[in-house]
């Protein structure tokens, strides 16, 4: 794990947004492609513009795949819907084809939602183990990433990768999330975190490894942290 602090919130988002396309460019000319999980809620937007800006002509974006690692069971035009998020500040401005996103059904029900996600992943992958090429998070003050928010069902060990519709209680909503096992599977995991409101589950994170209580903490592997508390 290595945790990158910065003075601002934008130098923060411009050395995260140069690892991305570092990590793009070396997985692009090794296998042609990369695999991209976004991540939802406010933190990303600025780094989707800067990615969707600055950076439209560093890469060959036909080639990039994207996913988005939780979602929130609202119809995709809720301003609430991750992906919508993505398609507005990232996707839409790339002009990136259909056939590269892979957002979640809501539609559906939050179970079927999850399975259907699941399977249409698990193709991508050639139905073998999914592996993705770098993962973006956030954290919540309360710790979660992705939506494994503490005391839900998919906050738990569980040594198999899954996608699950989960019931947050105190936001009395369904979310459908990557667990953790998924997420760890990814070759690189960076999170982007800012605000004084989440130093102290930052700190929390640091010094307790797979703490349940600390949803955030269950992420293990390639961990790379960029934040700013100022
Ligand atoms: O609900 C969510 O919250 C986390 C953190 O969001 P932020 O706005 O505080 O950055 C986010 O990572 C997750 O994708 C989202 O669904």
């Amino acid at each position: 794990m290595q945790t990158f602090s910065f003075n601002t919130t934008p130098e923060a988002i411009q050395s995260l947004a140069k690892h991305i396309i570092e990590s793009a460019k070396a997985c692009i000319e090794e296998k042609g492609s990369f695999n991209l999980v976004l991540t939802g809620g406010n933190s990303p937007k600025m780094l989707y513009n800067i990615l969707a800006d600055q950076y439209k002509n560093e890469i060959n974006w036909e080639v990039v795949y994207f996913f988005i690692g939780d979602e929130r069971h609202v119809p995709s035009n809720h301003k609430d819907y991750n992906g919508l998020m993505a398609r507005e500040n990232l996707l839409n401005p790339l002009n990136i084809k259909e056939e590269n996103i892979f957002l979640v059904n809501t539609s559906l029900t939050p179970q079927e939602a999850a399975e259907d996600y699941y399977a249409r992943i698990l193709k991508h992958f050639n139905q073998a183990t999914i592996n993705f090429d770098f993962t973006l998070l956030g954290m919540g003050a309360d710790a979660h990433t992705a939506s494994i928010f503490p005391g839900t069902t998919i906050c738990k060990i569980n040594p198999n990768e899954s996608i699950e519709a989960v019931f947050v209680e105190k936001l009395n909503s369904w979310r459908i999330s990557f667990n953790a096992t998924l997420i760890n599977q990814s070759k690189e995991i960076a999170f982007l975190v800012f605000g004084k409101d989440k130093l102290d589950a930052f700190t929390s994170v640091q010094s307790h490894p797979n703490q349940l209580e600390y949803p955030a903490s269950l992420i293990q592997g390639n961990v790379f942290w960029y934040t700013n508390f100022n």
